[in-house]
């Protein structure tokens, strides 16, 4: 097949003295530059992009797309080619546009959901409900693609050349609709950017990523841009107006003019989440659509969890199913990998719970939502990340000490930091905690633990399965963690 050329003004972009390219692909990785490549060199938090230039220039690329900074950063190289230079006012935003329409095709319905917490379960739950409703649906995001097309990802929201990629390919391979998660940092930093939305949901705002946005301000701006800049005006706002921050983000949409369409507890929500009646495992959890009451059986813990289906319900009304057809296929949908998963259980029936929770709200949410299960004591694993937000690793030891009974602070990917002193900053919260810095053996002391009644929380990490120590990756899952102290303490094989 002959190669596929593409000319700037087909995606979107003009150069500076009006030179032509043929384009052959588009990167914002020097490394990947091929001959005829457009490199996109980004302002990045650790370095500009512009510091690749010459590379990519000598690698063949035959056009560069920056900023002004850029430009000036990298003006003796650009000077002595023939490549064309692209400058933008917002290099990323160009970036993501022009991939766009070097990709062509997505799914044909999509919806992107955000928040600091839910995001992956909303996502995964959309993709569910168009499951169950016939549709070739999938979900992108933290767990990778999954659903009637499948692929591993890095990141939570991909980059816009990784992003448009795979929707083109999934669109190639009949998936019809998608649902995906607008992280923060894929938000400001412009990743999906040219994805066409049908709707948008939200779930809730609270602290995470400090590093990154500097302030909640900051951080709530940038969520904010899925409603005030990606939902085109005909989208719909899919919003829990009862979770944090949820009426503030309402009222940003309604004031663009979109239609909000209010899920959550509510009492004028028009997908309202009336009351959940726990049991062992899963909840029987009454809604009411525009008033009308429907009773349903969830085969999934937490109350949250609840919330979260009512958001993901909400996203497949907004794009256009019927509402009672939605509502009854909420039955099927199963749990996300590692999301208040079971994991193993004691011979005396105390259960180990593997969780992703690692933000203050979410430690609190998931001890809150397990605490009707339990009779006995709650027992709760966690640590805070390294390279990420310091100030929440008191909060989250503050959640732990509130609503658990039996604290083990551990790690959880220091990363490049010293793992004890991320240890010492969350136990400033928590001094009765048990500091067990390997995360194996503080999973099997927790375990040991348990007494009749008791349940356990490992929280954190989740689906991952590695341990980042410094740049390095060891191979570690809690729910293989979770059975195999469950075996060895039980005399049987995992
Ligand atoms: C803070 C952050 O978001 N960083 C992401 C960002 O990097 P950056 O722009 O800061 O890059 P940089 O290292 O300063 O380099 C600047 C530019 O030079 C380019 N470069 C760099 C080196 C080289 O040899 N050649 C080259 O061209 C880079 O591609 C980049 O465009 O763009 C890179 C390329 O897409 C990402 O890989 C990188 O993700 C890093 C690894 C990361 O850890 N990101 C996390 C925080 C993240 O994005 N998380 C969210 C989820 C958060 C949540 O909700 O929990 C996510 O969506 O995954
Ligand atoms: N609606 C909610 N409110 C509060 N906490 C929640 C909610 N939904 C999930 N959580 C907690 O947050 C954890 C992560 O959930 P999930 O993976 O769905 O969120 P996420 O927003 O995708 O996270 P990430 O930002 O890391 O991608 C869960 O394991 C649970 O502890
Ligand atoms: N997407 C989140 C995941 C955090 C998970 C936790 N295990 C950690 O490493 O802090 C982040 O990058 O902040
Ligand atoms: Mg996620």
């Amino acid at each position: 097949m002959a190669e596929r050329k593409a000319t700037l003004a087909e995606l979107g972009l003009t150069a500076r003295d009006g030179r032509q390219a043929a384009i052959t692909g588009l990167t914002l990785d020097s490394r990947a530059v091929r001959p005829g490549h457009l490199f996109a060199a980004l302002p990045g938090s650790r370095t500009h992009g512009a510091a690749f230039i010459a590379t990519a220039l000598d690698q063949g690329a035959a056009a560069i797309l920056t900023d002004a900074e850029g430009a000036r950063l990298a003006a003796p190289a650009l000077a002595a080619s023939p490549a064309a230079l692209i400058v933008a006012e917002d290099a990323r935003e160009a970036l993501s546009r022009a991939a766009a329409l070097w990709f062509g095709a997505q799914p044909r319905i999509m919806a992107a959901v955000t928040g600091t917490n839910g995001k992956t379960s909303v996502a995964t739950f959309t993709r569910q409900i168009w499951q169950a409703l016939g549709h070739a649906a999938i979900n992108i995001g933290t767990t990778g693609v999954e659903g009637a097309w499948v692929a591993p990802s890095a990141h939570t929201t991909p980059d816009a050349v990784t992003l448009h990629r795979v929707l083109a390919e999934a669109a190639a391979a009949g998936v019809t609709h998608a649902a995906m998660e607008a992280s923060s940092h894929g938000l400001d930093q412009r990743r999906m950017d040219g994805v066409r939305l049908t709707a948008a949901g939200f779930t809730n705002l609270t602290q995470d990523h400090l590093d990154y946005h500097g302030t909640m301000e900051a951080y709530f701006q940038a969520k904010a841009g899925l409603f005030d800049r990606l939902l085109p005006p005909e989208g719909v706002a899919v919003i829990n107006t009862t979770g944090a921050m949820g009426p503030e983000m309402a009222d940003r949409a309604a004031d663009r003019g979109l239609t909000v369409l209010a899920v959550g507890r509510a009492q004028n929500a028009d997908l309202r989440l009336i009351a959940t009646r726990p049991h062992a495992t899963g909840q029987e959890v009454r809604f009411s659509w525009q008033g009308k009451p429907v009773q349903v059986e969830l085969d999934l813990i937490g109350s949250f969890q609840a919330e979260n289906v009512a958001v993901a319900a909400g996203l497949a009304i907004a794009c256009g199913e019927d509402p009672d057809r939605v509502l009854s296929v909420l039955p099927r949908l199963t749990g996300v990998r590692g999301r208040m998963q079971l994991a193993a259980t004691r011979a005396n029936g105390a259960p180990v719970f593997v969780d992703y929770a690692h933000t203050p709200d979410a430690i609190e949410t998931a001890l809150k939502a397990l605490r009707p299960h339990v009779m006995g004591r709650i027992l709760i694993v966690f640590g805070a990340g390294g390279d990420r937000d310091r100030t929440k690793r008191p909060l989250m030891g503050k959640a732990a000490h509130d609503h658990a009974d039996v604290l083990y602070v551990t790690d959880d990917n220091p990363r490049t930091e010293v793992p004890a002193a991320i240890r010492a900053e969350i136990m400033q919260a928590c001094p009765e905690a048990n500091e067990v810095g390997d995360r194996a053996e503080a999973i099997l002391r927790a375990v040991d633990q348990l007494q009749p009644g008791d349940a356990l929380l490992i929280a954190g990490k989740g689906h991952e399965t590695g341990q980042i120590i410094g740049r390095d990756v060891y191979p570690f899952d809690d729910v293989e963690q979770a059975s195999v102290s469950v075996a060895a303490l039980e005399g049987r094989p995992a």
